[in-house]
């Protein structure tokens, strides 16, 4: 479904100065996955949604979703793969909905089928997402779980292949936040769109089968869930374990095979104000150490 390679994504700030928001990222998503992209603050997540979501361009490198590629498309195209391929759901309801429409209205607003058939599908639509029972309200009558969970209605509304989510459960609270993801997981399962997640919760990652983190820029990590959602993990108790325990963090090799070490790792060996690392191969695992080490006890 979404084929990115070495994406680069530079914004020019004026004459002299440039943003490096994207450097060589790669990120693969399959076809009907629901996955989660986390990172730090003005780490690319949402630079990487717009790319996704055409709604700016890649500056270089591989951009393929859903078989378009996305730095040869034409303006027209654009505009044909934004209406028809993708689903967007914001984290602020104000760019999602038009509060002093009804639910049922907003979700037929962004429609391209016509007549009868529109109202139908926006029913479906809203009952889908557990908001059957509300079509007629205004949206300023709704609580801000409930405005959210219209807004994934809207992003459905034209069928697409694709759904992007920035921060979706940014506004709401916890419990609120776990219900729109059983609903964007639900969605996933029932349509077999592709569902991606960006956010800064890391504690998310609980309800999602893989999660990429981000970091400078660039893939740094991937979260794999060690079992399927639907399974919880049990601990010898028969209890429900720890998230901790149900997923595992793998470290990500770019195209060139390099990685990237994670700064507390650096920080934790004492790798402060030089950039290189004695790094070696040792039954079977290669093992990166602090040169001034070797260097104090080739002293002793
Ligand atoms: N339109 C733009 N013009 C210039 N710089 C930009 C633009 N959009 C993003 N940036 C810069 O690119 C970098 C990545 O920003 P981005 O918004 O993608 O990060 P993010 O991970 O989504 O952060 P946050 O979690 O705070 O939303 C930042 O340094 C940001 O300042």
């Amino acid at each position: 479904m979404i084929n990115c390679q070495n994406l680069m994504k530079i914004y020019k700030i004026d004459d002299d100065h440039e943003v490096i928001a994207l450097q060589g990222l790669d990120l693969q998503v399959e076809q009907g996955e629901m996955m989660g992209i986390i990172g730090s603050s003005g780490s690319g997540k949402s630079t990487l949604l717009n790319m996704l979501g055409g709604l700016d361009r890649p500056t270089a490198g591989k951009l393929i979703v859903n078989g378009k590629d996305m730095l040869r498309l034409s303006d027209k195209d654009l505009v044909k793969y934004k209406l028809e391929t993708v689903g967007f759901v914001w984290q602020n309801n104000a760019r999602n909905l038009i509060p002093y429409l009804t639910a049922v209205e907003n979700v037929e607003l962004p429609m391209l089928i016509k007549g009868r058939h529109k109202r139908e599908r926006a029913k479906e639509l809203l009952e889908m997402v557990g908001m059957g029972h509300r079509l007629n309200s205004r949206l300023n009558s709704l609580s801000g779980g409930e405005q959210q969970r219209v807004a994934i209605a809207i992003s459905l509304a034209n069928n697409p292949s694709l759904v992007l989510a920035d921060e979706p459960t940014g506004s709401v609270d916890v419990k609120t936040a776990d219900i729109i993801l059983d609903v964007l997981r639900s969605l996933n399962r029932e349509l077999g769109v592709t569902i991606v997640i960006v956010t800064h919760d890391t504690q998310l990652t609980r309800k999602m089968d893989r999660v990429v983190a981000i970091r400078d820029g660039k893939t740094s990590s991937e979260i794999l869930r060690r079992s399927s959602y639907l399974q919880p993990v049990f601990d010898e108790n028969g209890d429900e374990s720890i998230e901790e325990d149900t997923h595992v963090e793998l470290a990500v090799l770019d195209s060139a095979r390099r990685i990237q070490v994670p700064e507390d790792y650096l920080e934790a060996i004492g790798i402060h104000d030089t950039n290189k690392v004695e790094m070696k191969l040792e039954d079977g695992r290669i093992i990166i150490v602090n040169p001034n080490e070797i260097k104090a006890k080739a002293v002793q």
